[in-house]
């Protein structure tokens, strides 16, 4: 079993634990839940961002804790002075110690779009993730059947939410693509045994048709990178772990955007 089966496994119990608690219907009376989102496109082509999507991970299955100190507010609060084009925030509590209610205090304090970053199997993650904050959803291709990529898409954007889905390979990406999703993300990451290379962002830029905004995710620890994935055809850059290992996660990202301008 793959540590993405065991996640997958565990999501599929945490759903039906969480739909006892609060029904769909519920969710969809919270506060939260009409608001109007932030966009995702408009963020990226903001010519005073970054295309920079950073992330708040205290820990993850790779590397353990990461970072126990930094609070989710001052760390999003950093980022999004730094130039950050949207913020994303683990919620996932067993394997990156995330929760929902990081996602809603970044809500707070943010005027970015912002990424529930989640293993999504159920619709009802899509309607939480609305109701406590979100403007992005994350589809991951490695866990969901086209027919799922398809409705799950779909259903968030009735609800107003941008949809970025991740691939890994070619394979993922054509079975994957459909109308109903804004952004594609290469996860340089294997997602199976934790393997990381920019080789994946570079073999797949070219196969992703260019109505989607194109992300290169994971792995990335360098400005030289951004600069060598944006003349290939990258308009965004999801960064985690290079920012949250160090003891002030804002202020490494506005050093490596500083360096990113020289
Ligand atoms: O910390 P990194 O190597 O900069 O990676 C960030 C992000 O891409 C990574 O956390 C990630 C990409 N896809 C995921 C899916 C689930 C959980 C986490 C992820």
């Amino acid at each position: 079993m793959t540590i993405l089966d065991k996640i997958v496994a565990r999501k599929k119990t945490e759903v039906a634990e969480a739909k006892a608690r609060v029904t769909i219907q519920q969710l969809e009376e919270y506060p939260l839940f009409s608001r109007i989102c932030y966009s995702l496109k408009e963020s990226i082509e903001h010519p005073q961002r970054t295309g920079i999507i950073a992330e708040y991970k205290r820990a993850s299955p790779s590397k353990g804790i990461i970072n126990g100190k930094s609070t989710v507010q001052e760390v999003v609060q950093g980022y999004q002075s730094a130039g950050a084009s949207a913020i994303s925030v683990l919620t996932d509590q067993d394997f990156f110690q995330g929760s929902l209610a990081d996602l809603t205090a970044a809500r707070e304090v943010l005027q970015l779009p912002l990424l529930r970053k989640e293993f999504i199997i159920d619709k009802y993650q899509i309607a939480e993730a609305k109701a406590f904050g979100a403007d992005i959803i994350l589809l991951i291709a490695a866990c969901l059947t086209p027919a799922e990529v398809e409705s799950l898409s779909i259903y968030a954007k009735s609800i107003g939410l941008n949809v970025l889905l991740e691939v890994h390979n070619e394979e993922e990406l054509q079975r994957s693509i459909f109308n109903s999703i804004d952004a594609i993300g290469v996860n340089n990451r294997n997602l199976k045994d934790f393997s990381v290379s920019l080789d994946h962002s570079y073999d797949l830029v070219n196969k992703i048709p260019n109505r989607f905004i194109k992300v290169s995710e994971s792995g990335i620890s360098d400005p030289h990178t951004i600069r060598d994935l944006k003349k290939r055809g990258f308009q965004s850059f999801l960064i985690g772990e290079n920012f949250m290992k160090t003891v002030d996660p804002g202020e490494a990202m506005k050093n490596f955007v500083g360096e990113l301008k020289n």
